[in-house]
């Protein structure tokens, strides 16, 4: 199946097309240059090859070293280069026809749809936040008897349902607004941040938002007093805390059966202007120390089994919680997928819209808009694209087994046909939600490995996409103009180096597992689908080839070793061309992808990929050694979203901060002081006759050291709190000195 081809333009039934694909025009460009690129690799390894058969007994270790190192780094380097082909031979482009919906599908027949919206800590992630998503998610533009917001609080904290029971009053007034003054930010936050046209709005208008502002900046107080004092208190209406209660581990919330509020009813819950509200239900699960509560995906499975008893849409859409919906036409967009009676609905599991970050500094220092993983190519996939974990709408039935090997669960209020008659607050039902999310709930049961969101990686999100369109499911990839949500991303460097650290654990965790990406993946999927999966399965490779090329060719220099070719040589042209090919074309895939993207925002995210090489790749793979020798027990450490004042303030101007101690700075830090020493001897060469055979290694250690420059301002000149902590400076300086003085020993 081609999920939407080209004949959608002009459907078989005379229906106005709802979605159209075209295919990249760069793809034919890209296929030569794949080609001439992979014979410049090819030529590398003849050459590869004659230098290892030149080894000897005799050859002296710095040499055969290098030779070895320098070796296996091209060979992952090229092993990279291959996947990153898969995402290159079909990249397409979809747009939706959002005005041709009416024509098609009446709203009464409009399918009804689930939001889950998963929180996990109410400190590191505000309440007031999680607010704001779940208030821009039930002012969709969408009929508010179809329409259920879920809310996973892991935490279980009273912080968060009393922001919640705040948020279900402010709502009545929200909707109203939204609705009757074509609202297009349905975040208050962003709605009341963003300069409005106020000049336009008639005087009723102006007083009605003004009154509505004043009662959204009170709301926002209470919710941050609340969290201040760390408990609800007095404002906290006696019914809930009686819920709550029975917490014996309140602290940590690692122990408690579940609690679940229902905090609007879509039957009976009306807004001020006497319509009826969309559902919003407060979800915190069970849990035990006994039983692994398998973090996110946990909490994902417990809302499709809750949602499944209590609403049963056949849709659901998965949100983080720092993910505000910034479109309110975003569900009837999804339709033009969902409703195509062009398109194999058996076979589409999910639709996934790109992360996109509001709040990144301008030239994006940490590259936390991620654009390869999340814009470059996911448009690439053959089957459509990975899940993302955010931003992703899925057909209940993709969860329960593949496109034709339905799993039933393991009771029938589970079962995806299964038809609600009872009111959602019904005792029947409140008793079925609190028995299926409780925490012994899927002992002995599908859930997790067949049936669900998949457990065993810390990247649920990735290892249950890949499950899926291992089962044989297609998806879609959706990335309409104005952006349909916009998120939080780290706005501090050891955030970002954490984060991605737990990837690298949950992505080496599916590697070697036994659905690893070149083995099942590649029998269930096919070649080109596996090297798109293995291109992110494979990320911590990447710390290979960037050490190596980060020590030994300036550790060489610095002994006098060519390990380059020599200027005169025609090989000299190839190293060139590889080097610079491989950057250009990343360059100007990097420009191709949104029009935020520019060329200080590339040169950052080159730079981070370095980084990256040095710390996080690196010490999650540690981690992950750590975690199978059952020596550490990572687990999902949540992404703080609360930044403090001069921590934003710092990254707003754009200046590094290496303020965190972390010892995953260490080998970045001894990279960039080798580089400086080895510049500053291959400067110290030229111009004599040596430069013609060191040119590629001082030109190497060149490129480290423009990319270290904020290392060295933070070892060197800074002295605020953002500066490399002295120790950590010290280290690396030992550390660096006793690397030079090893080689020079060899
Ligand atoms: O035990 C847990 C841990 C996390 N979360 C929630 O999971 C979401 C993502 O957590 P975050 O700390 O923001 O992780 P990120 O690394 O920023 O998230 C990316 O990577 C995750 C996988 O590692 C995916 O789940 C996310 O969707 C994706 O945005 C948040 O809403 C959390 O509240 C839970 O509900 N329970
Ligand atoms: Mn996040």
């Amino acid at each position: 199946m081609e999920i939407g081809s080209r004949r959608n333009m002009v459907s078989s039934e005379n229906s106005p097309p709802l979605n159209s694909v075209t295919p990249l025009r760069r793809r034919t460009a890209n296929r030569i240059y794949a080609l001439i690129y992979a014979s410049a690799l090819l030529a590398l390894f003849y050459r590869h090859v004659r230098q290892l058969l030149l080894l000897r007994f005799t050859t002296p270790v710095p040499v055969a070293a290098a030779t070895l190192s320098l070796f296996v780094a091209d060979s992952v380097l090229a092993f990279m280069w291959c996947t990153t082909q898969s995402f290159r031979v079909y990249p397409i482009r979809r747009t939706e026809y959002v005005e041709n919906i009416p024509k098609v599908l009446k709203e009464e027949d409009f399918p009804a749809l689930d939001v889950f919206v998963c929180t996990a800590d109410p400190y590191k992630e505000p309440p007031i936040g999680v607010v704001n998503t779940a208030l821009s998610v039930l002012a969709y533009d969408y009929p508010a008897d179809k329409l259920s917001v879920y809310l996973s609080d892991d935490g279980r904290s009273e912080l968060t349902l009393f922001a919640f029971m705040e948020a279900a009053k402010f709502a009545a007034h929200w909707l109203p607004f939204c609705r009757e003054n074509k609202v297009v930010d349905r975040s208050p936050e962003d709605y009341f941040r963003s300069n409005r046209s106020i000049g336009s709005e008639t005087e009723r208008i102006k007083s009605v938002t003004f009154g509505l502002q004043v009662m959204y900046e009170g709301m926002k107080v209470r919710i941050e007093n609340v969290v201040a004092k760390g408990e609800a208190g007095k404002e906290f209406i006696e019914k809930e805390r009686q819920a709550l209660s029975p917490c014996t581990d309140a602290v940590t919330g690692q122990s408690h059966p579940p609690v679940i509020q229902v905090l609007v009813d879509n039957s009976q819950d009306r807004d001020i202007a006497g319509n009826l509200m969309p559902n919003l239900i407060y979800v915190s699960r069970g849990k035990s120390r006994a039983v692994h509560h398998q973090f996110k995906a946990g909490a994902l499975n417990a809302l499709v089994r809750v949602s499944t008893v209590m609403t049963n849409a056949p849709i659901f859409l998965t949100l983080d919680c720092d993910m505000r919906s910034n479109d309110p036409g975003t569900l009837r967009r999804v339709l033009c997928y969902f409703a195509d009676p062009n398109i194999d609905q058996s076979k589409l599991s999910h639709i996934q819209f790109p992360q996109i970050f509001q709040g990144l500094n301008r030239d994006d220092i940490y590259a936390g808009s991620y654009k390869s993983l999340f814009h470059m190519n996911p448009p690439g996939m053959k089957n459509g694209p990975n899940y993302l974990g955010t931003g992703c709408f899925f057909h209940r039935r993709a969860l329960f087994g593949g496109p034709t090997a339905y799993v039933a669960p393991e009771i029938p209020e589970l079962s995806i046909d299964h038809v609600v008659e009872r009111p959602i607050q019904s005792q029947e039902t409140m008793e079925l939600v609190h028995r299926v999310a409780g925490f012994g709930y899927e002992n002995m049961t599908n859930w997790g490995s067949k049936v669900g969101f998949r457990y065993g990686s810390v990247v649920e999100d990735y290892y249950t996409g890949y499950l899926l369109h291992c089962e044989g499911w297609k998806s879609i990839f959706c990335t309409p103009d104005r952006p349909a949500f916009l998120g939080d991303a780290p706005t501090s460097l050891i955030d970002m180096l954490n984060q991605c650290k737990r990837w690298i654990v949950g992505l080496l965790e599916v590697v070697f597992s036994r659905y690893s990406v070149m083995t099942y993946g590649l029998r269930s999927m096919g070649l080109l689908m596996s090297l798109s999966y293995a291109q992110i399965a494979f990320w911590a490779t990447w710390s290979i080839p960037l050490v190596v090329y980060s020590f030994v060719p300036q550790l060489a220099l610095i002994n006098g070793l060519p390990v380059f070719p020599k200027v005169s040589e025609p090989w000299f042209l190839l190293y060139t061309f590889l080097f610079l090919g491989a950057y250009s074309q990343d360059l100007v895939y990097f420009l191709l992808s949104g029009s935020d993207a520019t060329l200080r925002r590339w040169w950052n995210d080159q730079r981070i990929w370095l980084i990256r090489g040095l710390t996080c790749y690196l010490f999650g793979s540690l981690e992950f050694t750590l975690k199978r020798l059952g020596i550490s027990t990572s687990g999902f450490e949540v992404t703080s979203k609360a930044a403090n004042d001069e921590q934003s303030k710092k990254y707003e101007q754009g200046v590094f901060d290496f303020g965190a101690p972390s010892p995953m700075v260490v080998p970045l830090s001894v990279a960039v002081l080798v580089n400086l020493v080895a510049l500053a001897r291959g400067l110290a060469l030229a111009p004599g006759l040596a430069i013609e055979s060191f040119a590629l290694q001082v030109l190497l250690s060149g490129f480290g050291v423009v990319n270290g420059w904020p290392l060295y301002e933070a070892m060197f000149f800074r002295s605020d709190k953002g500066k490399l902590p002295t120790n950590i400076t010290l280290a690396s300086t030992f550390v660096a000195a006793l690397l030079y003085a090893a080689a020079s020993l060899a």
